[in-house]
């Protein structure tokens, strides 16, 4: 099994973005890690585009967008502008789910789904084999250091 490091970007200092970035960015890290959330779909509000452009600008590394917001829809280009090279939406959160994951792949970036600890993998079996990639959140989506949902490992087995 392939293994590779992702660090969530929304733990980052903030004071020092540019040398955080170029630090893990030596350091040998595959993706960028962004969770970006509004407040709404999730009670938390964290990253946005002028990291993802921050990012971007310090690093060639591919960088995911993770987007914890509603109608993720209307905001995919923003995040693809910005330098995103995979964008993840939430099937909770998208009333056009197939359409919004083409629309992503056909501005040329990778395209997955995000799932809730709650939500089954039966919800979103007729699209797997339209996305590059599956996130099965083990925690409910908001926060960094959360406790791990145990139950999470049957799906991820699955
Ligand atoms: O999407 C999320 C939280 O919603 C995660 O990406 C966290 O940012 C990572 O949390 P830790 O693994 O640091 O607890």
């Amino acid at each position: 099994m392939e293994r590779i490091l992702c660090p969530s970007m929304m733990c980052a200092d903030y004071g020092s973005l540019k040398n955080e970035v170029i630090a893990l960015d030596s350091a040998g890290i595959d993706i960028f890690h962004c969770d970006i959330m509004d407040g709404s779909f999730v009670p938390n509000m964290t990253m946005g585009i002028m990291d993802i452009k921050t990012i971007r600008k310090y690093s060639d590394k591919p960088i995911d967008c993770h987007l914890m917001i509603e109608n993720p829809s209307s905001k995919v280009d923003w995040f693809i502008d910005a330098g995103a090279d995979i964008i993840y939406i939430h099937p909770e959160s998208e009333r056009y789910v197939i359409k919004t994951l083409a629309y992503i792949k056909s501005r040329g970036v990778k395209a997955g789904i995000a799932l809730n600890p709650d939500t089954s993998i039966e919800t979103v079996m007729e699209m797997l084999n339209l996305v590059d990639y599956v996130m099965v959140m083990t925690v409910n989506p908001g926060f960094a250091g959360q406790t791990f949902i145990d139950f999470t490992k049957d799906k991820i087995k699955n």
